[in-house]
């Protein structure tokens, strides 16, 4: 139904981040967003983070007339879910799901014949609107639909459109790299500590660094490797740093890091 309501099932981290996202840019009237939930506090959570919005423990209540349906549950708990949801669900709902690993294909065969499904790979930045995603239209989503999606995900960050074969090397680096940014930075901020800056100031310092070598990276479209050099004098502090990281194998740990959270994200989709 063209209600304009949105219902995201599963109320949790995810959809608290991206309904906020989306209420924030005003791409979303928070009357019109609906969630379900069996844990209470999830419940509670989600309505004291995004006031006016509705979340229920029946699946049934949040999906009934919505336009669009967001799967926000963790890829275990997809299937009953989904079997909450169907009977709810016709050509006329888009079903948008951001559960890792799960594939249209199995998204699909759990909801009537000819659903419309996208799936999106988001993250939690998508909350304060420097979100970075990918998405991927089922065979029954139409570009209209495409559009749409993009247009939320353009709201809440930036997004690309991928085939699914993508999706899960998009969860092993956007879905989860933030988690491995913000341990970069507590470690940069212990760097702090250990050589005599408050903690505070060091918190700052660390984050406000990560942060503006991201928008040098994006604004300049220059190399990295090229912006390294600019601040890597020769015989100076710099490249004693980056001797000790490259001794520590930072960049082959990363590389892992991302390779073996894909394979987390194959695995779910098994
Ligand atoms: N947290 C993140 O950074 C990202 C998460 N995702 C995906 O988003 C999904 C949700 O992840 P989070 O928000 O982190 O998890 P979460 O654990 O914070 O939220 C999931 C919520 O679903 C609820 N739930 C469980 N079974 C349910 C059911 N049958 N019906 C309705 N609700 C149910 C749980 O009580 C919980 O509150 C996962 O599939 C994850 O792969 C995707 C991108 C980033
Ligand atoms: O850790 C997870 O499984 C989810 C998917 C991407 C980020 N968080």
């Amino acid at each position: 139904m063209a209600s304009g309501k949105l219902a995201f099932i599963g109320a949790g981290q995810m959809a608290t981040a991206l309904a906020g996202g989306m209420v924030r840019s005003k791409q979303a009237d928070a009357r019109q967003i609906w969630a379900s939930d069996p844990d209470p506090k999830a419940r509670e959570r989600f309505e004291s983070a995004i006031p006016g919005a509705n979340a229920v423990a029946e699946t049934a209540q949040a999906v009934i007339d919505a336009e669009t349906v967001v799967l926000a549950v963790k890829p275990q708990y997809a299937g009953e879910a989904l079997a909450d949801a169907a009977p709810a669900i016709d050509a006329l709902t888009l079903v948008v799901s951001i559960a890792a690993g799960v594939k249209i294909g199995s998204i699909a065969a759990a909801l009537p014949d000819g659903a419309r499904v996208v799936r999106v790979m988001p993250n939690t930045p998508c909350l304060i609107g420097q979100g970075a995603s990918a998405y991927c239209l089922g065979p029954h989503a139409t570009s209209e639909d495409g559009r749409r999606v993009a247009k939320i995900l353009g709201a809440v960050g930036m997004a690309i459109e991928l085939p699914e074969r993508l999706l899960d090397a998009v969860t092993g680096l956007s879905g989860s790299g933030p988690a491995y940014v913000y341990t970069v930075i507590e470690a940069l901020t212990d760097g702090g500590v250990l050589v005599g800056l408050p903690r505070d100031a060091a918190l700052r310092l660390a984050a406000h660094t990560v942060a503006g070598a991201a928008a040098m990276v994006i604004e300049t479209g220059q190399h990295p490797a090229q912006l390294r050099d600019v601040v890597t004098s020769p015989g100076g502090t710099t490249i004693a740093g980056l001797a000790e990281l490259e001794r520590g194998g930072l960049r082959s740990t990363l590389i892992d890091t991302v390779a073996a959270a894909t394979d987390r994200s194959q695995e779910l989709g098994r």
